[in-house]
């Protein structure tokens, strides 16, 4: 099987969220977002070194979360971007040589459990770059500037894409590399090989992998938790 890393973006700063500093260091059930986070991985007998991208003034705190909760598959901890696609590539290029296999994984992403993960690796075997997605329930509509409706999208094969996304680590390299001498930003890591013309497959996620980005995502999230705990 192919050397996995993993490359956990948690440079951003939370400004939906509206707290003090950055979101990733709330308190989930006692325990950091950021910890859950990454917990996960490190139980995976799967992945062989997991590289952390935060904000510069968040590097000593994340160094003692790491050494704290003994998250010894973290391999580096390195200063992230102004965006989110900056963050990663940084994280990409942290990885050791030795890696094949890349899975990005947000580190507002609290929730996503082991058996879901190794679901999905399973079902990315074979694909050079595979995501996770989930049917959408919501009725989607396209609108112009001025918020009048152009489109109504047909449901059936629209999906919200979440993370983790897993990549062959070249492909993924190259795309990094190629969109930011470009200037081209997407919102996630598969739109940059979308924007190169490789395939990407969906795999279907859980509705719980749910992203902390605003303070009711935080209540869903400790609710998910004491749901799991019953
Ligand atoms: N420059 C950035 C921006 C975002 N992220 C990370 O990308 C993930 C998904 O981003 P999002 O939830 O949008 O986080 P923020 O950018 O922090 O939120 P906001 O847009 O509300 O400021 C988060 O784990 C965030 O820390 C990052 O590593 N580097
Ligand atoms: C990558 C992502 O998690 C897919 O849903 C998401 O796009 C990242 O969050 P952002 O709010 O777009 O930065």
């Amino acid at each position: 099987m192919a050397e996995i890393g993993i490359v956990i973006p948690a440079a951003g700063q939370g400004k939906r969220m509206g707290a003090e500093g950055n979101k990733q260091f709330l308190s989930l059930k006692g325990q950091p977002i950021l910890v859950h986070t990454v917990r996960v991985f490190q139980m995976s007998d799967c992945v062989s070194e997991i590289v952390i991208v935060g904000a510069e003034n968040d590097l000593a705190l994340i160094e003692d979360l790491v050494s704290r909760y003994n998250l010894d598959k973290v391999a580096r901890i390195c200063q992230g971007g102004v965006q989110r696609q900056d963050s990663v590539r940084l994280g990409v290029l942290a990885l050791s040589p030795t890696i094949q296999r890349v899975v990005v994984h947000d580190g507002a992403r609290p929730l996503l459990t082991l058996k879901d993960f190794h679901h999905f690796l399973q079902a990315a075997e074979g694909f050079s770059a595979a995501i996770m997605g989930i049917p959408v329930k919501d009725t989607i509509k396209q609108t112009n500037s001025s918020g009048s409706v152009t489109d109504t999208l047909p449901r059936e094969r629209l999906r919200a894409v979440q993370t983790p996304q897993i990549f062959d680590r070249q492909t993924l390299e190259t795309v990094h590399l190629r969109a930011a001498s470009n200037g081209y930003y997407g919102t996630d890591d598969a739109s940059l090989l979308e924007w190169m013309g490789y395939p990407v497959q969906v795999i279907e996620g859980s509705q719980e992998n749910i992203k902390v980005t605003t303070p009711e995502d935080l209540w869903l999230a400790e609710r998910i938790l004491t749901m799991r705990e019953t």
